[in-house]
Parts: structure tokens; sequence; C-alpha cells
């Protein structure tokens, strides 16, 4: 979908709070006429950045509220315009008689993220810190607020920033000597610092671009996939790690067919769980599809619990994982039904043993997935946390592998230098796409569309 703002010179309202009955309910302005809201609901313009209690009137004079009230003048504002906060009683009704108000005054209701893209457009926020706000909003563990908040001072966009600065050294160092080049002469040999910067910034974007993905997959969740022979107790397990009913079981092997997802915090990280159709022969169609998706799902899981029955019909069968990159936890489950003292997991090939019905095992099985899962550098500095970081490192790179790479090279004649200054300047822009130094407005569009409104 096309997200269309509307003027960016339009004074814009929104509730920052959930709708709802809450202690206060906070209303937030921002644009030129926010002096004239003031001025019109409060009979005043209120000290600048200082809290006051003010009367919220309509425009008959009938008291709408008593609030607290902000006035944020100009550059100082959060969205580097002018703006106020109004904190009113936690009511939707009243919330709404303020919103008419303002609406009669000409303003309008924000677009989801519209306040953090006009901090953003003031040059308050650069984009990775916009994209951090929204993924606090967002985050469900603590490894995300963690991640997001690093985000939001910087972890991301002030290596980016360096890069960038070093890049356009570089080419400034290109450009003086194209600048002192001519037909015979190819300048002063600037170029070979330049080419050297070139190589290093390559070299250190190449190490971040190897990093497993690990701030993507804190963004996102973990994918943890149970897989196994049908009746394995996989979707059993599956409703006793999530603590809820959320897959169907019987003793039907072949009950589960879609894949079933839930989203559980594993100790602070967040992790997606998913149960999937048992694997085994089948001739019946449904099943396959099953088994197809069963299978999409171990492809691009980091973390397989491979379930095999104690005890039953289908515990002699000696079924292995197919070949994985996922680590693969295997899981000998329906312990309760051994017998007293029956030795668990020597023998069985296993690494954990569980029961889903005792719980017996549970909890050394999560602490299993825990070190399983690839976070030994989780919040530790630099995180690519989204597609378009890695899109645009990746897209870089390319522009700075097109150079030559020993700095002995001699340009043949300046219009290789004029080559060289192009590569570096692509590299520039698709660096500064990370921080919004560089703007297409489709970036925008993409980032802010998934905020909420008021943010
Ligand atoms: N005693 C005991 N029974 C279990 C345990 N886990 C699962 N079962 C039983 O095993 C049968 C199969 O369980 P499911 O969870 O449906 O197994 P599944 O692997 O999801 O099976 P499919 O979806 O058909 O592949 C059911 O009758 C469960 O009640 C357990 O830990 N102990
Ligand atoms: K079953
Ligand atoms: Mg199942």
């Amino acid at each position: 979908m096309k997200f269309t703002y509307g003027s960016d010179a339009d004074t814009i309202y929104a509730p920052a709070t959930p709708v709802g009955r809450s202690a206060l309910a906070i209303v937030r302005v921002s644009g030129p006429q926010t002096q004239q809201v003031f001025l019109q609901l409060c009979g005043r313009i209120p000290e600048s950045r200082k809290a006051t209690l003010s009367t919220l009137r309509d425009r008959t004079g009938v008291p709408i509220d008593q609030a607290l009230v902000l006035y944020f003048p100009g550059a100082s504002s959060p969205t580097g315009e002018e703006a106020g906060e109004f904190h009113l009683h936690g009511n939707m009704l009243l919330v709404d008689a303020f919103a008419l108000e303002l609406e009669h005054l000409g303003l309008r209701l924000a677009q989801p993220g519209e306040f953090t893209r006009r901090a953003v457009l003031a040059g308050k926020l650069d984009l990775t810190q916009a994209e951090a706000l929204a993924d606090l909003v967002e985050a469900e563990t603590t490894a995300q607020r963690r991640q997001a908040v690093s985000q939001l001072y910087g972890a991301l966009g002030d290596p980016v920033l360096r890069w960038r600065n070093r890049l356009l050294d570089a080419l400034s160092l290109i450009e003086a000597d194209i600048d002192f080049s001519d037909e015979d002469d190819v300048g002063e040999g600037l170029f070979m610092s330049a080419l050297t910067i070139a190589s290093q910034v390559s070299d250190e974007i190449q190490t971040v671009l190897r990093d497993r993905g690990i701030g993507e997959r804190v963004r996102d969740g973990f994918r943890v996939v149970i897989a196994g022979p049908p009746n394995a107790g996989k979707s059993t397990l599956l409703n006793c790690l999530a603590g809820r009913d959320v897959a169907i079981v019987t003793d039907i092997p072949g009950t589960t067919r879609d894949v079933l997802e839930v989203r559980l915090d594993l100790g602070g990280l967040p992790v997606r769980l998913f149960d999937t159709a048992g694997l085994h022969e089948s001739g019946d169609v449904v099943e396959q599809i099953g088994m197809a998706r069963a299978n999409d799902q171990l492809d691009a899981a980091d973390v397989v619990l491979w379930l095999k029955p104690a005890v039953g019909p289908d515990s002699d069968q000696s079924r292995i994982p197919p070949p994985l990159v996922a680590k693969v936890i295997h899981v000998l489950t329906k312990v309760d039904r051994l017998g007293a003292g029956e030795a668990t997991i020597q023998g069985t090939g296993a690494d954990v043993a569980v029961s889903a019905v005792s719980g017996a095992g549970v909890d050394a099985l999560v602490l299993a997935i825990q070190q399983a899962l690839p976070v030994s550098s989780v919040n530790e500095g630099m995180a690519i946390t989204r597609r378009r970081h890695r899109e645009a490192l990746t897209a870089a790179v390319a522009a700075l592998c097109r150079l030559p790479q020993g700095t002995e090279e001699n340009p043949t004649d300046w219009t290789e230098l004029v080559l060289w200054a192009e590569d570096l300047r692509q590299a520039v822009f698709h660096v500064g796409c990370i921080t919004g130094h560089a703007r297409p407005d489709d970036v925008l569009d993409r980032i802010f569309t998934a905020f909420c409104i008021g943010k």
C-alpha cells in the first residue's frame, strides 16, 4: 500500500496514550497553529517548556477539562517545530470533545509516525533513531528493549555516519586529484590515500555484515521449530512451553498439518516457536502439503527440537532429522511412560528427556534452547536490525569492491579517476540511506507506515 501524508505544513494532533479509561490521556499537537490552539483553548500561551495547569474551554467558553499543558516553541521542540502537549484526564469522551475543538481550528489527526517523521525532517533524529523508537514501542522482551535503546543512542547510526564521513573524505581526495590533473598527468597521487580509506571502510562493513543476522533476530524473534515423526508429542510440547492450549492434540498420527506459531520470552530473548506436521512417508495429499510446510520451517530455523517418543509404537523408529543448517536439540518425549528407574537419555542419542504431562525435563529443555541460540553478541555494540540496513551496506560494499583493491595500481588516465569517484559517490549514497542522509521518499514512507498514530 502506498501511504500518502497530508502536507507537512499542516498542524497535526494525536492522542499519545492508548484508547480507553486511564488516569491521563495525553494529546500532542505539532505545527504552525500551535500557539493559536493554546490561545483558543487555554486563553493564553503558557511559559515555554514548563508544565502549567490550565482550564481548557470549548469555543462557547464551556470548560472541557482541567489539564496540565506544555508548550514547546519552534526549534527546541521534539518535532523541531511549534508543538504542545495536553495531559487530559483519561476519558475518551473528553478526548473526543477536545479533538473536536482542535479540528474546528483546522488541525488534522496525525498519520502513523508523523510526529517522528517531522522530527527526522527537522534533523532532530536520524532514521536509525526513528526506527529505534518504533522498535522500543513494539518491544516485548528485554533483549528487544535493550537493542532498541542502544540504537536510539546511536549504536547503529554513529558508526554508519563515521563510515559515510570517511568515504566523503576519500571522495574529496579523488576529486582534488581530478582537479589537478590535465591530459598528460593524473594528478597528485591523492587517490592512493582515497583507495586505502575505501578499502578499510569496505573491510569494516563486511565484518559487520557477517554478524549472522543477530540484530534482526532480536527484533523479529529467533526461530525454534519443533519437528519429528507423527505422534512424537510435538503439539503437546508446544502447548506445554506456551502455557496454553494452542495446538490440537490427539492420539491420531497426522493430527497437525498447518504450521502453528507462538511467541515466547525465553530469559529475555524473543523466540518464535513453531509446531509442524509429523514427518514420515505418506500418500495423503493434505499431509504431504503439511510436511512441505514443515520442511520450509526447518530450512529457516535457528534451532530445531527433534522429538522422538521414549515409548510407544513410534519409539523404535530410528528417525533422524534431515540435514539442517540449524542447531538440533534431540528431545526424548513422554518419559513419564518409562518405568521407574529406567535410564532416560543414555543410549538414546537424546540431549534432553521431557514429559509434557509431568513437566519433567522442561526446564532443562528451555535452558538447552537458550544455550543453542546464537546470542553471544546480543546488544553488544553495533547491530543491523533491519533488512533495509543490510541491503544498503551490501550495496555500499558492492560499489567499493569496484574500486581497485591495491593502492599500487595507477589510473591509466584521469577518466578512470572520474569512474572511481562515481563508485565512491554510490557507496556514500547507500550508507547515507541508513541514517537518512540520502533520503529517497519511498524509504521514508516504508519506515513510517509501520508506526502507531501519535508517535
Ligand atoms: N504420557 C504422555 N503422553 C504424551 C506426552 N506428549 C504427548 N503425549 C500423547 O501423545 C499423543 C500424540 O501427541 P501430539 O502432541 O498430538 O503429537 P504430535 O507429534 O503433535 O502428533 P502429530 O501432529 O500427529 O504429528 C497424544 O495422545 C498425547 O496425549 C507426554 O509427555 N506423556
Ligand atoms: K497426534
Ligand atoms: Mg501435532
